[in-house]
């Protein structure tokens, strides 16, 4: 008989190193009404750090003040009181904004663009060259799924495939940072999977990545380090093990005993505990694995009878063919292949200053049909011609909703 004792789970990625990514300070944000009379205060004197490779889990009930902290360090919301740095500097600095991918709890998405006309639109923002943009946007779009619908206005997309586009989106810019908000809200199980494993081989790369989420299941699956607010005061923080670790129990897990054996344990037990503290059981798997686990066999069993495995238009990822984690972390690879410069080098600005004049200008162009004009002049033919499609496009639609 094999007997083990169940002991602490040990980490399954190598710890976090010590440097210091995010490093928040007496951080409140009171917002005021009208007459400047404080309305609500969202932070209040939240201190917390987070470390290069982690991730990191922003846990509350509703209006606890996580999305506020989260606009606070992408530099969206100016503090009350307290300081925020983001890779040694102000949240607001062009240079870090550079380093940060943001997925928003909801994708601010232009509906009539597609999937490839998305991802280039925002890699044109972050002054990609049209190669690497191109290179990209081909494996993020396998990355997530969508390389079948690569064409297809995101207007059209489910919920969950909005959020896939919305995490190619993050990622386009190779970010240091990547901050998700919901990252799994509206998603298939399968798809949570792939987010989480995707999250974790970031974070294997030396990505740091928070996460904000009401799943606490997800949370619990992918988080190093977690940190619960509520009333906008941090109420706990720390290694998710260590505090979810009950120090006074115990568990021992065995493969079935015979009921003499059994007894002859529970003796021993006794002796020292007596009955009320001891109890006998099966364990359980969690839903996920259950479900990852039927779904699995019913595919399988298709595949025997009919043999209609292959040849549709849904990308393997969705049909869970593809290795959960061998997939992202060949992308992840290519993304981060040294051959090419992982990002542009952040233009040069003035210390203290927040904001890069040249790419003000690019974005204040006339909406989202400015994406295709200035850089277009640049762009290889084929690319061209590809945007001015999607001008024409957008001039039609645009001209649609006039008349109607
Ligand atoms: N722009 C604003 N003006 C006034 N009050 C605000 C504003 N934004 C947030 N608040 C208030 O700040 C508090 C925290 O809100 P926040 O959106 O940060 O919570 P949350 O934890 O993200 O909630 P949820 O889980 O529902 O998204 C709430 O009381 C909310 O009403």
């Amino acid at each position: 008989m094999t007997t083990t004792m169940e002991m602490p789970r040990t980490e399954t990625k190598p710890r976090a190193t010590a440097e210091v990514v995010v490093a928040v300070r007496g951080l409140t944000k009171v917002f005021r009404d009208f007459w400047g009379r404080p309305k609500a205060r969202a932070v209040d004197h939240v201190d917390f750090e987070v470390y290069r490779g982690e991730v990191f889990g922003l846990l509350g009930p509703n209006g606890s003040g996580k999305s506020t902290t989260v606009k606070l360090l992408l530099g969206l919301l100016y503090p009350t009181r307290g300081q925020i740095q983001v890779f040694g500097r102000s949240p607001r600095h062009v240079a870090t904004k550079y380093r940060i991918g943001y997925l928003p709890e909801e994708s601010y998405l232009y509906r009539y663009l597609s999937a490839r006309e998305t991802l280039d639109f925002f890699g044109r923002l972050f002054g990609l060259p049209a190669r690497q943009r191109r290179r990209r946007i081909d494996e993020l779009l396998e990355m997530v799924g969508l390389s079948q619908v690569g064409s297809r206005p995101v207007g059209e997309f489910s919920k969950g495939m909005q959020r896939r586009i919305g995490l190619a989106q993050a990622l386009i810019n190779d970010p240091d940072l990547v901050i998700l908000d919901e990252p799994t809200s509206g998603m298939d199980p399968i798809g949570c999977r792939e987010m989480k494993d995707l999250i974790l081989a970031l974070a294997r790369r030396g990505k740091t990545v928070i996460l904000s989420s009401h799943l606490l299941a997800d949370v619990e699956d992918v988080c190093d380090r977690v940190l619960i607010l509520y009333g906008g005061r941090v109420q706990a923080v720390g290694p998710l093990r260590e505090l979810l670790r009950k120090p006074d129990r115990l568990r021992i897990t065995t493969p079935v005993l015979s009921r003499p054996t059994l007894e002859r344990v529970l003796e021993i037990i006794r002796a020292e505990v007596g009955d009320a503290e001891i109890r006998v059981d099966n364990p359980t798997q969690n839903l996920e694995s259950f479900f990852l686990e039927v779904v699995e066999r019913a595919r399988k069993a298709a595949a025997e009878t009919s043999g209609a495995t292959v040849g549709t238009r849904v990308a393997p990822y969705l049909r869970g063919e593809a290795e959960p984690k061998a997939q992202p972390e060949r992308i992840l690879e290519k993304l981060t292949l040294p051959s090419e410069p992982v990002r542009p080098a952040a233009p040069e600005v003035p210390a203290g200053s927040a904001v890069d004049e040249a790419r003000l200008a690019e974005l204040a162009g006339p909406g989202p049909a400015g994406v295709t004009e200035a850089p277009a002049a640049a762009a290889a033919p084929p690319e061209r011609e590809a945007l001015e499609q999607a001008d024409q496009k957008l001039a039609e639609l645009l001209n649609r909703g006039k008349k109607s």
